[in-house]
């Protein structure tokens, strides 16, 4: 029957009047924004200001203290802490992650991240760069549509962050959704930028 299909939601991530607090601390209120298909924000904040901590909320891992978050689609988390077996060759522990997603295309992804030569090597010798490389790795075999990156190009070296940036761009081209906190610009086409400071609380007058 003519219009009885139902229509796919595009991928979305939006944030109403979140408020984040860690430990006591209250780190950001009234923050507000809408991601959808295609599109891409730059988290912008001073160390300690609680770009972790949103990204964290956002990705449904910590609780908003106010305010509510909209996700429609999956979420890949790439931080500083990888989900990857310290004690394994890199290939085996890549190879976990890519036997629970069904990853077709394994080698293409480690050729484009540069990982080909590094299989055999234990993930806890990997260098900082190459570990960030592995964790991006296993985010492109997920093929979910949200990308929450936390600091992705810390410890990358030209090569690698051209990849990476290029990697972004591709994934917003196919109409994903990309969260990048980071203090390194992004050349990214058409990235919007939220100062996370702008959120902070104000001081109340004494
Ligand atoms: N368990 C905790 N209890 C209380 N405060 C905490 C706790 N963990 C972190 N904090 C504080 O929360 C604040 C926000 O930390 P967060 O990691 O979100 O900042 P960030 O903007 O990501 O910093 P960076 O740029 O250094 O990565 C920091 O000031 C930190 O010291």
């Amino acid at each position: 029957m003519e219009g009885s299909e139902t229509a796919v939601p595009g991928p979305r991530l939006a944030a109403e009047g979140l408020a984040c607090r860690r430990g006591e601390r209250l780190l950001l209120r009234k923050l507000s924004f809408a991601l959808d298909t295609g599109e891409a924000l730059h988290l912008t904040g001073a160390n300690g200001t609680g770009k972790t901590t949103l990204i964290r909320t956002l990705a449904g891992l910590a609780r908003p203290y106010a305010g509510e978050v909209e996700a429609v689609g999956g979420i890949g988390l790439v931080d500083e802490r990888p989900a990857l077996d310290p004690d394994l060759p890199l290939g085996r522990a890549l190879g976990f992650w890519e036997r629970v997603d069904g990853v077709a295309d394994a080698g293409s992804i480690h050729a484009r991240l540069g990982l080909e030569r590094l299989l055999d090597v234990p993930v806890r010798y990997l260098s900082t760069g190459q570990r960030k490389r592995a964790a991006l790795a296993a985010l492109m075999g997920r093929r979910v549509p949200i990308w929450l990156l936390d600091e992705p190009l810390s410890g990358l070296d030209a090569g690698a962050i051209a990849t990476v940036t290029q990697l972004v761009g591709e994934h917003l081209a196919h109409g994903g959704i990309a969260l990048v906190a980071s203090h390194q610009t992004l050349a990214v086409p058409g990235l919007r930028s939220l100062a996370i400071e702008d959120y902070a609380p104000r001081e109340e007058p004494a």
